[in-house]
């Protein structure tokens, strides 16, 4: 797999157990150039050491807070400016109040529900408006689900809602951006211990689950999903959009 000449922004590196991290290493290995965007002086350093450890030329390291569109256009400007065109966009953000990952669904606020979609969900299309007009060699967006937006998990609860949505604009805007040349797809992740996932209540159990029962009867790795998005990002699945790929070590089919 060769990307060299190409140029990718990961969006969600907060630490180096981050998803969009084992997503950057597969495709620093395979040669591309990347960008990294965080929200948060608190996480700045964090992933400016990581983009520094890959030792590669060219990387940026942007701030974007995906709340504000101010926000995601000034960052899009400074990577226009940087490089003019980008290939393609790994999408690897979720948040949702604490209190509203655990207990009954039924008891989430407006607020909770809102924070969920907005960061969740809403960021994906707030992101691809403007990584589109970037993408004038076409490109590939690859965001992150969960076997929670198509089945009712316990605890997953209001981000399962939040994936459901993404999971139905990652249709949407396959079916807008198909014209362009531009593929959007999803991975479905099976659990993977990160900062996001701590959140989850009860999300050892979770896991204890996976490995005893899932086809592989282990846990998805960050590099599993890494190099899946890879596959996405390349030539490869040039006749794949709209689509979702569970790497999950087959635990769906239960
Ligand atoms: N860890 C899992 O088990 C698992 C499974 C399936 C899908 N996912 C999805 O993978 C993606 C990445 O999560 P992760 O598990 O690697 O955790 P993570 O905590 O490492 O990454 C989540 C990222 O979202 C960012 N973020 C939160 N609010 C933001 C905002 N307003 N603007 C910009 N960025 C913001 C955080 O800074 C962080 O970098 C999420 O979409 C998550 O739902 C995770």
């Amino acid at each position: 797999m060769n990307l060299s000449g190409k140029t990718f922004v990961v969006m969600g590196v907060a630490n180096k157990r981050s998803i969009a991290w084992g997503i950057a290493r597969s495709l620093h290995n395979a040669g591309a150039r990347l960008i990294f965007t965080y929200a948060g002086e608190r996480i700045e350093s964090s992933v400016r050491d990581l983009a520094n450890s890959l030792e590669a030329e060219g990387t940026l390291v942007l701030p974007c807070d995906v709340t504000s569109d101010e926000a995601i256009a000034s960052c899009f400007a400074e990577i226009k400016e940087a490089v003019g065109t980008i290939h393609g966009l790994a999408h690897c953000i979720a948040f949702a109040k604490t209190e509203d990952l655990k207990g009954e669904f039924v008891s989430t606020s407006r607020d909770g529900f809102l924070l969920a979609q907005n960061i969740s969900s809403y960021s994906l299309t707030a992101v691809a408006k403007v990584a589109r007009e970037l993408m004038t060699e076409g490109g590939s967006i690859v965001t992150l689900t969960y076997l929670g937006g198509e089945r009712a998990i316990p605890n997953y609860n209001v981000m399962g809602v939040a994936k459901a949505s993404l999971d139905a604009s990652v249709r949407y805007l396959a079916s807008d951006l198909g014209k362009d040349g531009i593929r959007v797809n999803s991975i479905s992740a099976g659990p993977i211990r990160t900062l996001s996932a701590k959140a989850i209540g009860e999300f050892n159990s979770i896991l204890s689950e996976i490995e005893a029962k899932a086809p592989l009867r282990r846990t998805t790795t960050p590099e599993e999903v890494g190099d899946t998005a890879l596959f996405l990002f390349s030539d490869l699945s040039r006749g794949i959009t709209g689509e979702n790929i569970h790497v999950d070590s087959g635990y769906h089919i239960l």
